[in-house]
């Protein structure tokens, strides 16, 4: 990219609810061909991957072994084949490097050099392989959200972690990461102890993967991968680029969402960067730490145009002793976002007498939390603090937030309640049992209405919202409202988001494509939202069972009719049950059907199950169907889900699915 070319670049719009929801967007074009590079003993992980993908496998001793392979078969070749990096490339297949950190180090390999390999995966199978898998596929694969759903919300922060050792973030995580968009794994706080006890100058790069994998398994947000240098408040010595570049390169083969790129870093090696990112964001970041950096000077935008070459977002940063200096930087900011079109700049003042920009910044704003170890940065404020200050200076007025419904309203007040106080939110949670005709017309006007949420939903053309996503139009149903400025309810539908993120959350959308899926209910409205997400992730035909689905989801759905029709139905990869209690004991003969019959290779068993009935079940379809091997979700993970998409909605914060499940008993 030319020097001056920043003033063609895309820009995005800054906040558009989920109507820009297209079935498209999320249906892969096609499967995957992949490569994958397995240790002797380690193969077991291609199996895993392939199934994750939903494609089947086969090991491979020879690089003519892989080109004899059909190309949606995933390959496992073994590291000892012979083969040069010039055959891996002839293949034109994606080529991951796979790397286990178990058992016995001697016999795994170490971190690859160079890039011979498009990416490199570094797993543990003691826990929490397969949902690492999955993310990991996804993003490498371009089919994460992270940077469209960040693009889309008004506000960002980033959890500014400082550990020597990520364990020890581990047991406080899910708390820590309340109201946060992204984790910083900072690279160079970490301390890797060597064999004599003492403490390596660098952590070596096989310490550094390990630890990230380590955060990665334990956060569902995107990793913001930094190495800060010595002159910028970091530990990484400056004398030899180089090494930035080598540590950088590997996040981008870890698949790490984002890479904190430091522009004095040599042109060379940031283009190369850039080059090379594939689906990860560079962050251009700048620090400075004199004293004496002036907002207004020539010098600071031309460290912006400098920075937004290559940068993604470009964050400047500087210590200051004046409070005039926050104003200085708001005139900055609001100059390259009318000058320069660019609404990424993230943009902070150092030092106590720096904190109100921190909490004017909307871009990434790195937050503290009283249970780390230490602020990364002098004056760095925790996600409470700033919205207690935004509060105070009446940019987040107090919002009156309500819940409509009986069924988990004891767990959903006490959610909303315990993360309103984490996050010294000013809102207020009001709950009703029902809401009689009338009760929204009655809430909208009011001047505190922050948003509802409603369970069960109200039909969409029931809904007295002024407009309607195209997801809440589709599944008929509007299950939040939300305010989009003054006067505006945009009537939505969550419940859908939760279900699709329970699908992928195992399993990559690829595998949904072209499959078929059976959805039962008593009534299409039960199953409208797992229709569509089922759609969303391109799935193939979808038979019904115990209803017909009329209307904007009708498009090849089919109901099935008889059981002989089953005879001559294509097999399903998912069977979701939206069946009431009472009539839940039809889906365990179903899965057992099926469940006997999918052994179509050895390779093809993982297959998806999800119960949506609410209340006592009649059938243990839920053992049933794990009993075959399928994985099995019940209405809990689809809820907890659901809950971090509502919330998200109507509050406009992020909570992990983990402390969702946490809070919720
Ligand atoms: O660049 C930044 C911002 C920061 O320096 C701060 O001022 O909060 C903290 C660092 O961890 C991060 O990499």
């Amino acid at each position: 990219m030319a020097a001056d070319s920043f003033q063609e670049r895309t820009v995005y719009p800054s906040y558009a609810p989920d109507t820009i929801d297209l079935f498209a967007e999320l249906a892969p074009a096609e499967q995957p061909s992949v490569l994958l590079i397995v240790d002797e003993g380690y193969d077991s992980v291609a199996g895993v991957i392939a199934d994750a993908l939903g494609q089947p496998w086969a090991l491979a001793t020879s690089i003519e072994d892989v080109s004899s392979q059909e190309r949606r078969v995933v390959v496992g070749m073994f590291r000892t084949a012979e083969y040069a990096e010039n055959d891996l490339r002839s293949l034109s297949r994606l080529v991951i490097n796979t790397r286990c950190v178990d058992g016995d180090r001697s016999r795994a390999s170490a971190s690859s050099d160079g890039d011979w390999c498009d990416f490199e995966y570094i797993y543990s199978t003691t826990s929490y392989l397969r949902r690492d898998i999955a993310r990991f596929l996804s993003f490498v694969l371009g089919l994460s959200h992270h940077h469209r759903s960040l693009r889309e919300k008004e506000r960002t922060t980033l959890l500014s972690t400082t550990y020597p050792d990520v364990q020890a973030a581990l047991p406080n995580l899910d708390i820590l990461s309340v109201g946060a968009d992204a984790v910083e794994f900072r690279v160079d706080l970490l301390e890797e102890q060597l064999a004599d006890g003492t403490f390596a100058p660098v952590p070596g790069v096989d310490y550094v993967g390990e630890q990230l994998m380590i955060l990665r398994q334990r956060t569902e947000l995107p990793i913001i991968y930094t190495t800060r240098c010595t002159r910028e408040n970091g530990r990484f010595p400056m004398e030899d680029p180089e090494l930035f570049y080598k540590y950088l390169f590997k996040a981008i083969q870890w698949g790490c969402e984002f890479i904190d790129v430091e522009l004095w870093l040599p042109e060379e090696l940031r283009r190369e960067l850039s080059k090379k990112k594939g689906n990860s964001r560079i962050i251009s970041a700048f620090h400075d730490f004199s004293g004496n950096f002036k907002w207004g000077s020539a010098e600071a935008e031309s460290l912006f145009q400098k920075g937004v070459v290559f940068g993604d977002i470009v964050k400047m940063i500087a210590l200051v002793h004046n409070m005039q200096d926050n104003y200085e930087l708001e005139n900055f900011r609001s100059k390259i976002r009318t000058k320069y079109n660019f609404p990424y700049l993230s943009g902070l003042n150092m030092g106590p007498a720096g904190q109100l920009s921190r909490t004017l910044n909307r871009v990434f704003t790195p937050i503290t939390h009283p249970l780390l170890p230490f602020t990364a940065a002098p004056g760095q404020l925790s996600a409470a603090e700033i919205n207690g200050a935004l509060h105070t200076m009446g940019l987040m007025p107090r919002l009156d937030i309500y819940g409509v419904g009986n069924f988990r309203s004891a767990t959903q007040v006490t959610f909303f309640e315990k993360c309103f106080n984490e996050l010294s939110l000013p809102h207020q949670f009001i709950h009703f049992e029902r809401m009689p005709q009338g009760t929204l017309e009655t809430l909208l006007p009011r001047s505190r209405f922050g948003g509802v949420h409603i369970n069960p939903p109200i039909s969409a053309s029931a809904a007295q919202v002024s407009s309607l996503t195209e997801a809440a139009l589709a599944i008929g149903q509007v299950d939040t409202v939300k305010v989009c400025g003054e006067g505006v309810a945009l009537g939505c539908n969550a419940t859908w988001k939760g279900i699709q993120a329970t699908l992928t959350r195992d399993f990559v959308a690829t595998a949904y494509k072209g499959r078929a899926a059976f959805v039962l209910a008593a009534a299409e409205s039960d199953a409208a939202p797992a229709i569509f997400a089922l759609k969303k992730v391109g799935i193939g035909p979808i038979y019904t069972v115990g209803f017909k689905t009329v209307g904007p989801l009708a498009g090849g759905v089919q109901p099935v009719r008889a059981v002989e029709d089953l005879k001559s139905l294509e097999h399903p990869f998912v069977i979701v049950s939206a069946l009431p209690s009472d009539r839940s004991s039809l889906v365990g003969p179903l899965l057992k059907h099926y469940g006997a019959s999918v052994q179509e290779s050895r390779t093809r068993v993982g297959k998806v199950f999800v119960d949506l009935g609410e209340g006592p079940r009649r059938s243990n379809a839920m053992s049933i169907a794990q009993s075959l091997g399928w994985t099995a979700y019940d209405v809990a993970d689809v809820s907890a889900w659901t809950t971090v998409q509502t919330f998200r909605l109507l509050v406009g914060q992020n909570v992990p699915y983990d402390f969702v499940r946490l809070t919720s008993g």
